[in-house]
């Protein structure tokens, strides 16, 4: 089972419950882990017939900064799906959505999701 991660990727987008937060995006964190096969391209050695993280990547930060959800459940649950849609070849991705140093006494809270593609 092949897969690509990518860690601690900084997005910014309009996220939380309260008035205070619905004025200014806020920084989120995501770790991402796709399956996907990996095979071809660690023969041909060509970032085109691969999953180009690089293009995940823009595509998340495109999304997260777009977005105004409440819940970084709801956030998280649609990054997925955005994910799965743009790129077919991803079988599996899981995501965890990390909002930093908004919980008092906590250094973190986060929503963890998996989900394969509909074939
Ligand atoms: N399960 C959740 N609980 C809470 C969320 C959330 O997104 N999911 N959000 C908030 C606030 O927006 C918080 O981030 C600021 O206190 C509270 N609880």
């Amino acid at each position: 089972m092949d897969k690509i991660h990518i860690e601690r990727l900084e997005v910014l987008s309009l996220i939380g419950v309260y008035d205070w937060e619905r004025k200014n995006q806020q920084r989120l964190l995501l770790d991402i882990e796709l399956q996907a096969d990996l095979s071809v391209a660690a023969q041909s050695d060509n970032v085109n017939d691969t999953l180009n993280y690089a293009l995940v990547a823009q595509k998340l930060i495109a999304v997260a900064k777009d977005s105004e959800f409440k819940l970084i459940e709801a956030l998280a649950s649609h990054l997925v799906d955005s994910l799965l849609q743009a790129f077919p070849a991803v079988e599996n991705v899981r995501l965890k959505l990390s909002k930093p140093d908004i919980l008092a006494n906590a250094k973190n809270v986060a929503v963890e999701f998996s989900r394969g593609q509909r074939r």
